[in-house]
């Protein structure tokens, strides 16, 4: 299906401009003036730009149904495809704007482009073939020429949800100081203790003094809490409140919960600007290149495999086992690998390994104590999970937001290893189990983190003060964008084995690649194969070089070679 769509009800176009005389101030809440009936905006909706049209305003916009399977590739736009993100007057076609107040700002006195074009997006693949289509943009965040709240009738408000990470103090610092510093805004509330919050606690009112010094401290100032998101008495209280910004902090889980907020909002009508900045330790968000804790995780790693490593080799047949998080994704192992060098195998949920025989796990260790006279593993928390649920007694459970709960494959591993060097090879081994996971998570942020910190927040102040809602914010290709919220949960980042990053891991290590007995590594790279082949034909993207083919025909040829 398409639709013809005049560009002015988009914030970005200069036909939106052209509103800003009308100076009415939007009362504070309730701005159930518009039906909902008059949205026709859907936070999915795909924007297909004529290439001549992004040059030129103003433009005839095509927006297109949501099935991405009907994204077609003409040779007008070279395949150029928006991912837009909702905006306020999708919803209340009569908001007004302003001039935006940054222009009087000190900090952007001698700025030479204080806002950014509403022409610019981010590419999502930078890497590109000749004649291929140009493939899916984002927004690119930054401060806009017009704003749709006045400083003084914002009243904003911030919660954290989820498990802690690293930077999370940063964020909300950088919100309450961005807000202050950049727009004149001094009314934001702290919502205490995640989504249960808005209805089961009071506020806090935060200051850019009170929060002058949180960004030293690890947690989140404001507490969190997994479970207990039920929108009606959120939204109910957002408006009882009168608040109108919603920043909130949090990952996958969070985010799902941030666009049930988002539809409620559109849904009532109200003039409610609701962001989601992504947090996760595990990196496992889709779409941005990293999230923020990520980094300050892996360097905290490398104090835990050090003294594995130190404890390892200072004694006889020494065996390091040091467990990192990551539920489904295991890029804090696979990155603190990298980074070390000292480790001689890790263990990732992504690739399954085995323990006995030819290949195997138990094999490769004893191998590495008679070369080297240590060997040392690091396993992400959701590695091997399935023999973990065959020995230990299963635990079916999962925590308050339906997350499954992981039972020890660190103490898991350590007992297989000590009964198989003890019972069965009569060899004796020195062997520690070092678990740093909370230790990890709980640390405040590095100064690469602190700056990324830094850059989400003001992207998020930048875009709910545009009047962009139901987003979220993140570095794609390096370059900060605002994202649809629901690309970011529709699918988690995993470590894909069909990537080279893996294969770096491999080089580096020299571990087994455990394809030998492993059908299940096989089945991954078949449908890791399959997805990014879909995606190829389905997102206008840039096509594979690898089709499934090719790599049936290498996953064989290793299993005979080994
Ligand atoms: N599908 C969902 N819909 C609405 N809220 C959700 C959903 N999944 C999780 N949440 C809420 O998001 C919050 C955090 O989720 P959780 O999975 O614990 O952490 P994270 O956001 O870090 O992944 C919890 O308060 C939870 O109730
Ligand atoms: O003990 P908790 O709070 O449930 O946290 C454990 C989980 O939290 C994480 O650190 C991060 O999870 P979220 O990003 O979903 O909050 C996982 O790696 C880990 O499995
Ligand atoms: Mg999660």
């Amino acid at each position: 299906m398409e639709l013809s769509l005049s560009s002015s009800l988009h914030s970005t176009t200069p036909a939106s401009f052209s509103l800003s005389t009308n100076s009415t101030s939007p009362p504070r809440q309730n701005l159930g003036l518009f039906s909902a009936a008059a949205s026709n905006f859907s936070s999915r909706v795909l924007l297909k730009f004529n290439k001549s049209s992004i040059l030129r305003q103003p433009r005839p916009v095509v927006v297109k149904s949501q099935s991405s399977s009907e994204i077609t590739n003409d040779n007008d736009d070279h395949g150029f495809v928006l991912e837009d993100v909702p905006h306020l007057t999708s919803f209340l076609p009569d908001l007004p704007s302003y001039p935006n107040p940054l222009k009087y700002s000190q900090a952007y006195a001698i700025v030479k482009n204080t806002f950014v074009s509403p022409e610019d997006v981010v590419a999502q693949q930078i890497v590109v073939q000749k004649g291929s289509p140009r493939g899916i943009h984002f927004r690119r965040a930054g401060p806009r020429e017009k704003v749709y709240f006045k400083p003084e009738q914002v009243r904003a408000c911030i919660v954290t949800c989820g498990g802690l990470c690293p930077g999370i103090n940063t964020v909300i610092r950088e919100i309450v100081c961005g807000l202050h510093n950049m727009y004149g805004v001094d009314d934001v509330l702290g919502i205490q203790g995640g989504y249960r919050g808005f209805y089961s606690q009071n506020t806090i009112k935060l200051t850019p003094k009170l929060v002058n010094d949180i960004h030293k401290r690890g947690g989140t100032c404001l507490q969190t809490s997994r479970g207990g998101h039920d929108t009606k008495k959120i939204v109910d209280n957002i408006q009882d409140r009168g608040i109108n910004q919603v920043y909130i902090i949090g990952g996958d889980g969070t985010h799902k919960g941030a666009a049930a907020i988002s539809k409620e909002v559109e849904k009532r009508g109200l003039q409610v600007a609701v962001v989601g900045i992504p947090k996760t330790i595990d990196n496992d968000i889709a779409v941005i290149d990293k999230s923020f804790g990520f980094d300050t995780a892996v360097e905290e790693a490398q104090r835990a495999i050090n003294a594995a490593h130190v404890e390892a080799e200072c004694v006889a047949n020494g065996v390091g086992i040091v467990k990192l998080m990551g539920r489904y994704s295991g890029f804090i192992a696979m990155f603190a690998t990298l980074a070390s060098r000292d480790v001689d195998c890790c263990l990732i949920p992504e690739s399954p390994f085995y323990l006995e025989g030819q290949g195997g796990l138990l094999e490769y260790v004893e191998q590495r104590l008679k070369e080297n006279g240590h060997v040392l593993i690091v396993l992400a928390e959701g590695a091997g999970q399935e023999y973990v649920s065959q020995s230990a007694q299963a635990v079916n459970g999962t925590d308050a937001s339906g997350n499954r709960l992981l039972l020890d494959v660190g103490l898991w591993l350590t007992q297989e290893v000590k009964d198989h060097f003890t019972n069965v090879r009569k060899m004796e081994i020195n062997l520690k189990y070092i678990d740093p996971t909370y230790m990890i998570r709980a640390i405040p942020s590095n100064a690469y983190d602190n700056i990324y910190c830094t850059l989400l927040a003001q992207s998020a102040v930048h875009g709910t003060m545009a009047g962009y809602t139901g987003f979220t914010v993140g570095p794609v290709n390096s370059r900060h964008a605002y994202i649809p919220i629901n690309r970011v949960t529709e699918k988690t980042n995993t470590v894909r084995l069909t990537d080279r990053m893996w294969a770096r891991l491999l080089a580096s290590t020299n571990q087994p690649s455990f394809l030998q007995k492993c059908e299940i590594v096989r089945e991954r790279v078949d449908k890791e194969t399959m997805e990014e082949a879909k995606q190829a034909s389905t997102s206008n993207g840039v096509r594979s070089h690898y089709p499934m083919k090719t790599f049936q025909f290498r996953t064989k040829y290793l299993t005979k070679a080994s």
